[in-house]
């Protein structure tokens, strides 16, 4: 008995030195961290539930001074927030590689922009990138406005309750997307309700995926059932996209392009002529026609841009009009500008109207730097890396936890108040370049980021010409919640009281 038992003793120290004290092992941790439990390492303190997940992150990050790692063999991540760190990281390609816990989006977006390396992102990136152009945000520009003017009427049927602006924000930015990514309007397809109901199925599973780190190895995941109800949404979200995208190829078999004909220059021919507004799918089909990107590709992207064109606008939103309706004073501030900017007419915004929102511009940012919608990105580091002085072993995960940054004091100056100006220029100066990433930073940035500003202000600025927002969920009672974009552990609730202008 003694010697079986002092056999096994012998077996789990071995297998401990073996685990922990490797030569990736000693490297990693001459950096600051969590103290390692036998065997394990951080596997035990970082396997807990979404609320304390995120409490974590928050508590590692006061904790330590701008870097830390964590160890689970065989893994090692650094997480770092310092901007000159980050700067080192984000601003080449060497680091453009994205880390295993996207693995977990693949079966959706495959090789969409996202989740590409190498040529293949560089070529989709050039495609792409004019479907960000101005000419292009002016027709977006009508797609949202009317889109804005469906969730007013929402709005209007509970003004005055409580309303949690979770669920309903999210509808607006999905029929957003939909329609400038695809040209197709969500409520005139009998199978909209499915594929509605499946994107957000795969947003649930995504995330149950995200916090449970042991359902990240394939052969694990498959055997569950979840992975079984994954490929049941996957399998309806896409056959849903690739019918309006064959429904698209064959009309502009028969009509050509719409958006090459048109005139570019006037924001009237958007507004009132209402044009085929298909900018995103017809630019990868016009590709597609020239042999760049082939038909699976054409499927990546616009299932890409219906993932990362949604979930991020309607968490954006939701914590926008939460600080407004908490900052009474600072709302009456952008409705004066709104005020100045529309007087008492009720047209709708046009793409000239936008720069003139400067206040409401500066709560936006603000909003984003309080609540980045994308909390945090992650790298795998190919190469060693030397990082706040340290040594980083080659093949370590690099975590960049954007909302850690922008709550650091030492960079914005009492962190959790909602202040629009300091985003004033004179404020701005001297601020690092990388200290302020809602949309990341250098060549694999956000390429929706204009989109994503652009639907925010005029969803915003259209809310507040039509309601007051009032307090309902304090900025105290949010309650964060590890997913792959922010949330509150619960409704963030508004009231939208109709106003008297
Ligand atoms: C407030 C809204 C948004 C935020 C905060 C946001 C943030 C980000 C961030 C942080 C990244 C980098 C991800 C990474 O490195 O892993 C990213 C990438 C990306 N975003 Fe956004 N995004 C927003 C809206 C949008 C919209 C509306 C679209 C599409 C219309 C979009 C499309 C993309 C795409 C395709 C990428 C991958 C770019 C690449 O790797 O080349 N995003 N976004």
């Amino acid at each position: 008995m003694w010697l079986y038992f002092c056999a096994f003793t012998i077996f789990l120290v071995v297998l401990h030195l073996f685990l922990n004290y490797n030569a990736r092992a000693r490297m990693i941790k001459k950096l600051p961290g969590p103290k390692d439990d036998f065997i394990v390492g951080n596997a035990f303190r970082i396997i807990c539930d979404p609320v304390e997940l995120m409490k974590l992150g928050r508590t590692f990050a006061k904790k330590w001074n701008g870097i830390y790692r964590i160890w689970v063999y065989p893994f090692s991540a650094v997480v770092i927030y310092n901007p000159e760190d980050i700067e080192v990281v984000m601003s080449s390609m060497k680091y453009g590689e994205k880390s295993l816990v996207y693995k977990i989006l693949q079966p959706w977006l495959q090789d969409g922009l996202l989740l590409s390396n190498g040529t293949k992102w560089q070529e989709r990136r050039k495609i792409l990138t004019p479907a960000f152009h101005f000419n292009i945000l002016r027709q977006f520009c009508v797609i949202i406005e009317e889109n804005t003017h469906r969730l007013i009427d929402q709005l209007q049927k509970a003004a005055g309750q409580p309303i949690d602006v979770v669920p309903i924000l999210s509808e607006f930015t999905l029929n957003s997307i939909c329609e400038t990514a695809m040209g197709t309007q969500l409520n005139e397809h009998s199978t909209a309700k499915t594929y509605k109901k499946a994107i957000y199925d795969l947003g649930n599973i995504f995330y149950h995926r995200f916090i449970k780190i042991y359902l990240y190895p394939e052969f694990i995941f498959n055997a569950t059932s979840l992975a079984r109800k994954q490929n049941k949404a996957v399998k309806t979200v896409q056959s849903f996209t690739e019918k309006v995208i064959r429904k698209r190829r064959e009309y502009v078999k028969e009509h050509g392009f719409d958006m090459f004909n048109q005139n570019v220059d006037d924001d009237e021919v958007y507004v009132y002529k209402k044009k085929k507004k298909t900018a995103m799918l017809d630019l990868l089909l016009s590709a597609e026609q020239e042999g760049l990107i082939d038909k699976t590709g054409v499927q990546e992207e616009v299932d890409t841009f219906m993932f990362e064109g949604h979930d991020t606008t309607a968490s954006g939103l939701t914590f926008l009009f939460m600080l407004l309706a908490n900052h009474p004073e600072i709302q009456d501030k952008v409705v004066n500008e709104l005020n100045d900017i529309f007087g008492d007419s009720k047209r709708w915004a046009c793409m000239d109207d936008l720069p003139k929102m400067k206040y409401l511009d500066r709560c936006i940012k603000e909003s984003l730097r309080m609540y980045p919608p994308v909390h945090f990105i992650s790298r795998k580091l190919n190469d060693e890396t030397i990082l706040s002085n340290h040594s980083i072993p080659a093949g370590t995960l690099c975590h960049i936890p954007m909302y850690d940054l922008h709550h650091r004091e030492d960079l914005f100056p009492n962190p959790e108040v909602f202040d629009p100006d300091r985003f004033l220029p004179e404020n701005s100066e001297g601020r690092h370049a990388y200290a302020y990433i809602p949309f990341s930073a250098g060549p694999r940035n956000c390429i929706g980021q204009k989109f994503a500003m652009l639907e925010m202000k005029i969803a915003a600025a259209a809310v507040l010409r039509e309601f007051e927002l009032k307090l309902v969920t304090k900025q105290s009672d949010i309650v964060f919640l590890a997913d792959l974009v922010l949330r509150n552990n619960g409704p963030v609730q508004v009231k939208f009281v109709k106003r008297n202008l």
